[in-house]
């Protein structure tokens, strides 16, 4: 339960009385919105990047940095801080494995590696290791930290910006329960699907009931907006998309919106640009985030003409979607791709960002650059 008394040291889990929201540009482009300009901000904004991120992970393990509410506020606010104005939208500092950890598997971040699962799931069989929600396990106090985070970072951002909260879709998860970790063919993951089918969804449909009440727990927590990282979309087929992602991400929206009907929902579903139509004819996500392998105005045909004809969606708001690896090229051509970029999305409302995240050996300097770019740019577009 969150407590509303604030705690001696600063820090404050009242999540009752929050500050006034000061720029809301980000909440009005996710609902469709016309705004002055385009908001922006970068999935991975706080990271290895930035070395006031990396001074903290000197001292601290990462998954007790997400684990202390202090230290995840402290990170979240780092790029607010650093592009004071810049930025429209704070992501909470967590990470989407933060929910195979609740159901109850190890996992550890390995420097230079990445996450690693010392025991994943190797057979049907081992589904018995899982926490079952029908067997007492809750899923707002196992992740009563990331709730804490939540509710003490909107009190330190002090309504400059939205605080955005996310959880991993069921597809992405499940490959790393299965994998242990990254995976380039994604064999082990992929033998569920095909051989163990009936488990496969047991298992999907387990993780999206502990991802859809983890989101409506961050938003009671504070968040107000939410994102959902469908990062290994691109690996299944179209049809295998159909099958083992999209009803659960679908699932998911419609769970939380039955709770908060007007909390903006994007989903990214990355390397999935073929799903577009279904995303927004069978779906209820207000922002579709796309990566950079579709350019920005064939998206906005695509999901303008899916969008007609279906009374029930008025709007579809784009994110996107520059290239991260064009953060390593000199500001000039950063600043005509950017350019190039915002341009093409024309008159359709969109949250401008990076197609994926940050990365570590990006020069926080070239993301200033894609920052005031995108200001600039969309700002005159609009005048
Ligand atoms: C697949 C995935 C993960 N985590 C996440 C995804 C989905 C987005 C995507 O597709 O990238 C999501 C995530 N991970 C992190 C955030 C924080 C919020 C933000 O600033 O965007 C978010 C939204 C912090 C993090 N999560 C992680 C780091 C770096 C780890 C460190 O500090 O040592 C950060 C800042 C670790 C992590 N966590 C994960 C991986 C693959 C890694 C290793 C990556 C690497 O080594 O570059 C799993």
């Amino acid at each position: 339960m969150i407590s509303t008394i604030p705690s001696k040291d600063g820090e404050n889990f009242d999540n009752t009385n929050f500050p006034v929201l000061k720029n809301d540009l980000y909440l009005r482009a996710a609902r469709g919105e016309a705004t002055e300009r385009a908001p922006v901000w970068c999935m991975r904004q706080a990271g290895r990047y930035l070395p006031e991120f990396r001074a903290i992970r000197v001292e601290h393990d990462f998954f007790r940095v997400c684990r202390t509410p202090a230290l995840a506020t402290e990170v979240t606010m780092q790029p607010i801080r650093r592009y004071d104005g810049l930025l429209d939208a704070a992501i909470i500092f967590s990470d989407i494995l933060v929910v195979p950890q609740a159901m109850g598997l190890v996992v550890e971040m390995v420097p230079g590696k990445g996450p690693h699962f010392p025991e994943p799931l190797q057979t049907p069989d081992d589904m018995q290791r899982l926490q079952d929600l029908h067997k007492g396990f809750s899923v707002d106090s196992e992740l009563d930290y990331v709730y804490k985070a939540i509710t003490n970072t909107r009190h330190a951002l002090a309504g400059r910006v939205p605080l955005l909260g996310f959880a991993g879709a069921p597809w992405t998860l499940m490959a790393y329960m299965v994998e242990g970790g990254g995976s380039k063919t994604f064999s082990a993951a992929k033998t569920w699907l095909f051989k163990y089918s009936a488990t496969a969804h047991e298992l999907l449909g387990r993780i999206s009931a502990v991802v859809a009440a983890f989101l409506v727990g961050q938003v009671r927590a504070g968040a107000q907006a939410l994102q959902l990282f469908e990062s290994w979309a691109g690996e299944l087929s179209p049809r295998d998309f159909a099958e083992f992602s999209l009803p659960y991400l679908a699932r998911i929206a419609a769970h939380v919106k039955s709770h908060f009907p007007d909390v903006p929902l994007t989903i990214f579903a990355k390397g999935a640009h073929y799903a577009l139509e279904q995303l927004v004819q069978e779906t209820a996500f207000d922002v579709i985030s796309l990566d950079w392998t579709i350019e920005p105005d064939v998206a906005c045909k695509r999901v303008a003409s899916a969008a007609s004809g279906n009374t029930s969606r008025h709007f579809i708001t784009l994110q996107g979607n520059l290239d991260p690896t064009l953060l390593f090229a000199e500001p000039e051509t950063i600043r005509s791709r950017t350019t190039e970029m915002c341009r093409a999305f024309g008159d359709t409302p969109f949250v401008a960002n990076l197609g994926h995240g940050m990365m570590p050996t990006h020069d926080p300097e070239h993301l200033r650059v894609f920052l005031e770019t995108v200001h600039e740019t969309t700002r005159a577009m609009r005048m």
